[in-house]
């Protein structure tokens, strides 16, 4: 597809470096390419030109110098202001949101991601068709007259309104099926692998479960629906372990409403590994973005452990500085391999502190310990110790589940 050159407004950014090299790599997932941008700080955006209007005069002949044909914008406009920005420069305009369900929409796959991004996208056009009047109506004549104009815009409202609820309807039936499906599986210890975008989700699920057909990507969004897999602890018990949507700072609003069912399917799980790619930027602000989107679907109460990923990509001194300030979390490499399996333990020791797995031993004879070894996965099994004719077996399952 055909890279477009785009221009980048901010406003009122406290950590520029970042914001503007975040926006560019997600602008980037949309074959746009950000050749400048401005920053403006501002008391208040103005409701028509966003930036104020002589920053906006500015921003006209920054476009024709570049010559831009698209302007992202950090920030989510208002419908007014996207309509009279659009309008003036005649070019095409982006904000935060858009950017974000269009790499949304280019990277679904399953029936009901798409569905999700479809009622998002809508949700976030309507209410620019309802700004759009006064343009339209003109078609329509004279001052108050309901003319042709009006009519498209009410026809263009009632479709797309027909369509959110078609939509909703289709999204509610899958959840149903969802929750049938989980409700079956209620014996299967589940793990979710959480964390912002691009952390390495999708890779440490791929290392724990040595599966090869998960998508691994450099691009942001590249989970959209959550996958599932089977991972074997150290004890032989297994898990299911699954990754999800990535979460980012200022998700529009719309994605979680619409997104909501997948990533409340964390709530249902045993524990949840909160993953962090340890070279970023703004390590804090990234954990608490993932802690905003877990009060917000409410799962803060569920066992987690932090985990930090890409060792690799930090030199000594940084990680020792790190593991001092994150005394209890684990760091790992899913590059390398490093600290993999003590991940495994890790788990499979928080799941037993936490009384999710029990853990008990048996005394049996030779003869009969093959009944146990059969259910290895559904239980996990330790030899500790052996004689002639018996055997002492350390015996891990879930708790209250049937043996
Ligand atoms: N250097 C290094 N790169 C890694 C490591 N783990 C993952 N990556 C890279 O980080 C990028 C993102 O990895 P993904 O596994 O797709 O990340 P994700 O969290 O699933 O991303 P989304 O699904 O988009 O939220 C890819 O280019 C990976 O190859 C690591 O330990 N070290
Ligand atoms: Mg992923």
């Amino acid at each position: 597809m055909r890279i477009k050159k785009g221009v980048l407004v901010l406003i009122n950014s406290k950590n520029l470096r970042e914001d503007v090299e975040e926006i560019i790599e997600l602008s980037k997932n949309i074959n746009i390419e950000i050749v400048e941008y401005i920053h403006q700080n501002l008391n208040k955006p103005d409701p028509l030109t966003f930036i104020g209007k002589g920053k906006f005069e500015d921003l006209k002949e920054l476009i024709a110098f570049v010559d831009a044909e698209v302007l992202v914008i950090n920030s989510e406009l208002s419908p007014r202001q996207y309509i009279h920005i659009s309008k003036e420069l005649n070019i095409e305009v982006y904000d935060r949101t858009d950017v974000i369900l269009k790499i949304f929409s280019e990277h679904a796959e399953t029936q009901e991601s798409k569905l999700q991004i479809k009622l998002a996208t809508l949700k976030h056009i309507l209410p620019r068709i309802y700004g759009l009047g006064s343009e339209m109506s003109r078609t329509g004549g004279g001052i108050g007259t309901r003319g042709p104009g009006e009519q498209e815009k009410e026809y263009k409202k009632r479709t797309i309104k027909n369509e959110i609820s078609k939509i909703q309807n289709k999204l509610k039936k899958i959840k149903s099926q969802r929750e049938l499906t989980r409700k079956n599986k209620k014996d299967i210890i589940k793990v979710s692998i959480v964390g912002y975008a691009s952390a390495g989700k999708s890779t440490l699920l791929k290392e724990l479960s040595h599966e090869n057909k998960i998508k691994i990507s450099e691009k942001m969004f590249s989970t959209l629906s959550p996958k599932s897999r089977r991972v074997m602890l150290p004890s032989g018990l297994f898990v299911i372990l699954s990754d999800t949507v990535g979460f980012i700072r200022n998700l529009p609003h719309e994605l979680i409403e619409a997104f909501k069912s997948t990533l409340e399917e964390i709530k249902y799980s045993d524990l949840i590994i909160h993953l962090v790619d340890i070279s970023s930027q703004n390590i804090e602000e990234r954990i608490s973005t993932a802690y905003d989107v877990l009060e917000n679907i409410k799962a803060l109460d569920i066992p987690r452990i932090l985990v930090f990923n890409k060792i690799d990509k930090i030199n000594d001194e940084q990680l020792s500085i790190l593991k001092n300030i994150y005394k209890n979390a684990i760091f790992i490499s899913c590059k390398t391999g490093e600290n993999i399996e003590n991940l495994k333990k890790a788990i499979q020791d928080k799941l037993i502190e936490e009384e999710i797995i029990k853990t008990f031993e048996i005394e049996e004879e030779y003869k009969n310990v093959q009944n146990w070894f059969k259910k290895r996965g559904k239980i996990g099994i330790e030899e500790i110790a052996f004689n002639n004719t018996d055997i002492k077996l350390k015996i891990y399952a879930r708790n209250g589940g049937a043996l």
